[in-house]
């Protein structure tokens, strides 16, 4: 098991609330974060709303809204039922939503109404988990018309309740602050992509370092390098519990022929041919390596059920079908082969000489076979 997946084995904290999968548990994060916001905003309208003598019962609405809104959301988020919707923490919808509620505490909130203003701008700094930054210039748009619309309501339904100019004065640091606050939130939503981006290209990058690395240009099989390191693993494991392992060295005949009378681009062809040959007559678990040229090292857990004849004969019959053995029948190769079990207390080179001498006799007995070392 790798250490990767015993630690996401290990209980996470808060799993019960938060959930399990990181990302689940990241717009969970979130959703505490707006539950905190929603609890403060309803105590200090509440000190508002006693304040300004307005009835209880509308204040008691304010908070049952919110609530539910907050409560909702934060449960279809953590059921997963918005998991595949493109703005799977609603966020959109739960800040327009907020941005409402808001704005209707203004004319519940009397001589402290001004608080509204910076009240809602911090709903607003949740418009960075908007699912982009256009989404979140919207909202901040919706936001500054609903607050200039209930600023408007307020002074027609209370003409003598507050000074003009205070409506004025927040009119104005409302039509200051939402754009500035939309803009900086927009840098930082462009920052937050490119971050994005640039993490993306160098997984890009790394995937293609690590095949560059391990792979085999021309066949895409094992390298020798990389290979090697694979079967001394292969090797530690039956040190610690043999099962048995059989490795197979082949080595295509009289390859230099193909290659000085049809051309290299034709034996080239010859070795990806065969390759894919290989990848296709080998179960899961099973290793093949290009070796060098035109010699390939094959690692087989052999079963019960199956020994190295009948896969000698799979990989046979995988060469008979590929499409450059029965479109140009003139490239028909054949492969010599020599197997060694592993004894245990050898080493790897130990092990590949054994197998490299029967190659040798099978090559020596005239080709075209594969034999078992003694
Ligand atoms: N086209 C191509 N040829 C390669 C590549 N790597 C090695 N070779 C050629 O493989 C040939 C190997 O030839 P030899 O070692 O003489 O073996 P052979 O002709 O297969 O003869 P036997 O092994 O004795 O049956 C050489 O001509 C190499 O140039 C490669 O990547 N592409």
């Amino acid at each position: 098991m790798s250490p990767k997946r015993r630690q996401t084995d290990k209980p996470q904290p808060l799993e019960g609330l938060l959930g399990r999968e990181p990302k689940l548990r990241q717009r969970m994060a979130q959703q505490l974060l707006s539950f905190g916001l929603v609890l403060a905003n309803s105590l200090m309208l509440g000190y508002a709303v006693l304040l300004a003598r307005t009835p209880l019962g509308w204040w008691l609405l304010w908070v049952g809204l919110a609530l539910t809104v907050q409560l909702g959301i934060s449960l279809a988020v953590r059921l997963g039922w918005t998991a595949r919707l493109p703005d799977p923490s609603l966020a959109s919808t739960q800040i327009g939503l907020m941005l409402l509620l808001g704005a209707a505490a203004y004319p519940l909130s009397g001589p402290l109404r001004g608080l509204v203003v910076p009240m809602m701008m911090l709903t607003l700094a949740f418009g960075m988990f908007a699912p982009s930054g256009r989404a979140m210039l919207r909202l901040n748009a919706l936001g500054l018309a609903l607050i200039l619309s209930a600023m408007a309501f307020d002074f027609w339904v209370w003409p003598g309740r507050g000074q003009p100019a205070e409506t004025v004065g927040h009119a104005l640091f409302a039509m200051v602050c939402f754009p500035g606050l939309g803009l900086l939130l927009l840098r930082m939503a462009r920052l937050r992509e490119r971050q994005r981006e640039q993490r993306q290209a160098l997984n890009e990058a790394l995937t293609r370092i690590n095949r560059l690395a391990t792979r085999d240009d021309l066949t895409g099989l094992y390298n020798r390098r990389h290979g090697k390191h694979v079967l001394q693993q292969a090797l530690q494991r039956q040190k610690r519990k043999p099962t048995g392992l059989l490795a197979v060295l082949l080595d295509l005949d009289h390859f230099k022929k193909i290659n000085d009378t049809k051309g290299h681009a034709a034996g080239d062809a010859v070795l990806r041919c065969f390759a894919k040959a290989l990848h296709q007559s080998l179960r899961k678990g099973d290793t093949a390596v290009r070796w060098g040229g035109e010699e390939f090292v094959v690692v087989l857990e052999p079963t019960a059920s199956e020994g190295l004849l009948a896969w000698v004969a799979r990989l046979k019959l995988a060469i008979e079908r590929q499409p450059l053995v029965t479109e140009r029948p003139e490239l028909r190769f054949t492969f010599s082969g020599g197997a060694a079990f592993w004894r245990p207390g050898e080493t790897l080179e130990q092990w590949l000489e054994r197998a490299d001498a029967a190659l040798y006799r099978a090559k020596a007995e005239g080709r075209d076979r594969v034999i078992e070392a003694s």
